[in-house]
C-alpha cells in the first residue's frame, strides 16, 4: 500500500503527510499517507460536477453493474482490508469479516434495487384533450440525482458507513458521483477501498470524477468539501457536535443544501412487566451481551433501560451487574474516544443521584474501554438532562420507575432515538399499545424481544430518527430506502416524445414500473 489517495483517476500524494494509529498499543503505525489540501478537495468536486450529467443519465443496468464491480473490487482485497481494518480500529477479526460481508452485500443490494426500478417513482398523468371546461396537459414525473455527494466516513464502521459504505452506496446508485472525506482514524483502509472503487469507475467506463477520496486530520478540510457549491447534499455518521457544526455550514452557504446526519442516540429498551416476571435473569445477560459487544460502539447501542422497580426488576439487575462485571475491556477505536468514554463514566459515576452497579474487569492495555453499568430513579432521570447525553461505548443506565405513568413519563422526556426496544409477553401488550404514540414520535424503528444493535441492511429498513438521533427524519440511512436522500422529482409537461427521458417515454424503454394518474 502506498500512501497516495485517489482522485478522479489519479494516485495523489503530498509532502505533508499523517499516519494512522494503533489504538490497541497506542502506536503510530506505516505508511505515511498524503494529507489531502483544499485544491485537491476542489479538484475533485470540478471532477465530480463533470461527471454528473452523464453518470446520472447511465441507464439502471450501468450502475448496478458498477456497484457489483465495486464488491468484486473489494472481495479481492479481502485479506489485506481486513488486517489492515483490524490495525487501524482495534475492531476484532470476526466483526470486521462481517462487516466486509455487509458492505459488499449491501452494494449488491442496492444493484438489486436499481433493477427493480421503482426508485424511480415514475408517475404518468395522460392528456386529457377533451376534459371539460379546461384540457390537461401530459404530465412525466420521474426522479433525479440531485448532484454530486459529499460522504463522511464513520469511526466505528471502517467500511459499512465508510468509503463504500451505505451513504456511498446509495448515493451511486440516485446516480450522483461521491466525494469521500475519509475518517482519519483508519485512512489505509480508506484508501484500500477507495482504491477499489477508482478500479471500478475504470472498468466500467464510467467518468473518472464518479469517485475521489480527500482525506487528512484536519476538520477544515471537510468543512471545504461541504462549502463547494459542486456539493449538492452530505451524508454523515458521527458525534452531534460534528453533525450540527456541519448543518451549519451547509444552511450558511450562498445555495444551502441538505445534510443527512446520523447523531446521537442512547436507545432506550423498555423493560414491561409480565416479561420481566416471566425472564428477568435471561432478559439481564442479553442486555449485556448486546451493550458490550465491540466495546458498545454503536449508534445503536441500549445506552437506557427503564422499568417500574421491584423485585422482578431486582432480578434483572442482579444479572446484568453479575454479566457486566465479567466482562472483559475490549480496544476502543480510538484515543480520542477512549477518552471520551472515560469522562462520561466519570460524569455519571460522580452524579448525586446515580448508583454504580458495576463495573466491567479491570483494563490493562492503551485504550481499552471499561464496561459501566448505572442506576437511577424516573424522577433523577426527568429532571435532569444530563442523564440522557449519549455515553459513546459500553456503559448504560438503569431508570427505575415507581409505576408506568411514570415509565411514560421518561419516554416523553428523552430526545429522538434511532430505536426503542420493547421487552414484552402477551400480558404487556395494552401497556405497550397505550406507549406506542408516544414511541412512534420518538423513533425511527421500535423493535419488540429483540436487541438494537446489528441493523438488518433490508427495503423496510429505517436507520433514521427525529433530532438528535438524525438532522432529518424523513428519511433512513440504512437499506434501499436511503437512495431516496439523493434523488429529486422532476416533471415533463407535455414535452415532445424526442425530447423526454428513457425514463418517462411513451415506450417506456427502461421498463420501469409505472403509477398511471
Ligand atoms: N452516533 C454515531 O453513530 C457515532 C457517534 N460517535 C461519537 O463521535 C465521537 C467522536 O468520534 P468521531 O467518529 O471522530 O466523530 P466526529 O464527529 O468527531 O468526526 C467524524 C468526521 O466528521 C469530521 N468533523 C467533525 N467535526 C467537524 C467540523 N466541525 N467540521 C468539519 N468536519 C468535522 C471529522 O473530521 C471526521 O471526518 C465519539 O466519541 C462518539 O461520541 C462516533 C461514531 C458514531
Ligand atoms: O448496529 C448497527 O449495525 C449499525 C449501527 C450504526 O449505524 C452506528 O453505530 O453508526
Amino acid at each position: 500500500m502506498d500512501g497516495t489517495f485517489p482522485i478522479g483517476a489519479r494516485a495523489v500524494s503530498s509532502d505533508v503527510t499523517f499516519l494512522a494509529i494503533d489504538p490497541s498499543t497506542d502506536t503510530r503505525i506505516e505508511p505515511a499517507f498524503a494529507v489531502s489540501s483544499e485544491a485537491d478537495v476542489g479538484e475533485a468536486c470540478k471532477l465530480a460536477d463533470a461527471a454528473f450529467d452523464l453518470f446520472r443519465e447511465t441507464d439502471p443496468e450501468v450502475r448496478a453493474v458498477f456497484l457489483e464491480t465495486i464488491a468484486d473490487e473489494i472481495e479481492a482485497i479481502h485479506e489485506p482490508l481486513v488486517a489492515r481494518a483490524i490495525q487501524e480500529s482495534g475492531l476484532p477479526r470476526p466483526r470486521l469479516e462481517g462487516e466486509r460481508g455487509r458492505t459488499t452485500g449491501q452494494l449488491r443490494l442496492f444493484a438489486k434495487h436499481l433493477r427493480a426500478g421503482t426508485w424511480a417513482s415514475v408517475v404518468i398523468d395522460e392528456a386529457q384533450p377533451d376534459r371539460k371546461p379546461m384540457p390537461r396537459s401530459d404530465l412525466r414525473q420521474r426522479r433525479i440525482a440531485v448532484g454530486p455527494v459529499a460522504v463522511f466516513g464513520a469511526s466505528n464502521f471502517p467500511l459499512a458507513f465508510s468509503v463504500a459504505g451505505g451513504d456511498t452506496a446509495s448515493a451511486l446508485a440516485a446516480g450522483c458521483p461521491v466525494v469521500v472525506k475519509g475518517h482519519p482514524a483508519h485512512p489505509g483502509t480508506s484508501v484500500m477501498v477507495g482504491k477499489a472503487i477508482q478500479a471500478a469507475v475504470a472498468k466500467c467506463g464510467l467518468p473518472e470524477g464518479v469517485f475521489s477520496l480527500v482525506q487528512g486530520p484536519a476538520n477544515e478540510l471537510g468543512a471545504a468539501l461541504v462549502k463547494d457549491a459542486r456539493i449538492k447534499a452530505v451524508g454523515f455518521t458521527g458525534s452531534r457536535g460534528g453533525g450540527l457544526a456541519l448543518v451549519a455550514l451547509a444552511a450558511a452557504r450562498p445555495e444551502p443544501i441538505p445534510v443527512y446526519a446520523e447523531m446521537s442516540s442512547i436507545n432506550p429498551v423498555i423493560l414491561f412487566p409480565a416479561a420481566l416476571a416471566a425472564r428477568g435473569e435471561a432478559l439481564g445477560k442479553a442486555y449485556v451481551g448486546s451493550l458490550t459487544m465491540g466495546s458498545g460502539q454503536f449508534c445503536t447501542n441500549p445506552g437506557i433501560v427503564v422499568a417500574v422497580d421491584g423485585p422482578d426488576l431486582d432480578t434483572f439487575v442482579d444479572a446484568a451487574a453479575g454479566a457486566l462485571g465479567e466482562a472483559a475491556p475490549q480496544v476502543m477505536l480510538t484515543p480520542g474516544i477512549h477518552a471520551s468514554y472515560d469522562k462520561g463514566v466519570a460524569a455519571l459515576a460522580g452524579h448525586d443521584a446515580v448508583q454504580t452497579l458495576a463495573r466491567g474487569t479491570e483494563a490493562e492495555g492503551a485504550n481499552r474501554g471499561r464496561a459501566a453499568l448505572f442506576s437511577t430513579t424516573g424522577k433523577a432521570f426527568v429532571a435532569d438532562p444530563a442523564l440522557s447525553h449519549e455515553v459513546f461505548g459500553a456503559a448504560s443506565i438503569i431508570v427505575r420507575c415507581t409505576d408506568l405513568a411514570e415509565v411514560h413519563s421518561v419516554l416523553e422526556k428523552i430526545e429522538g432515538q434511532l430505536t426503542i426496544t420493547l421487552q414484552i409477553d402477551e400480558g404487556d401488550h395494552a401497556d405497550a399499545a397505550a406507549l406506542l404514540p408516544t414511541l412512534e414520535r420518538k423513533a425511527g424503528r421500535i423493535l419488540a424481544n429483540g436487541w438494537p444493535t446489528g441493523v438488518e441492511v433490508a427495503p423496510a429498513m429505517v436507520h433514521g430518527g427525529p433530532f438528535p438521533a438524525t438532522s432529518d427524519p424523513r428519511t433512513t440511512s440504512v437499506g434501499t430506502a436511503a437512495i431516496e436522500r439523493f434523488l429529486r422529482p422532476v416533471c415533463y409537461q407535455d414535452l415532445p416524445d424526442a425530447l423526454l427521458p428513457k425514463a418517462v417515454k411513451h415506450g417506456n424503454p427502461l421498463v420501469l414500473p409505472r403509477t398511471e394518474g
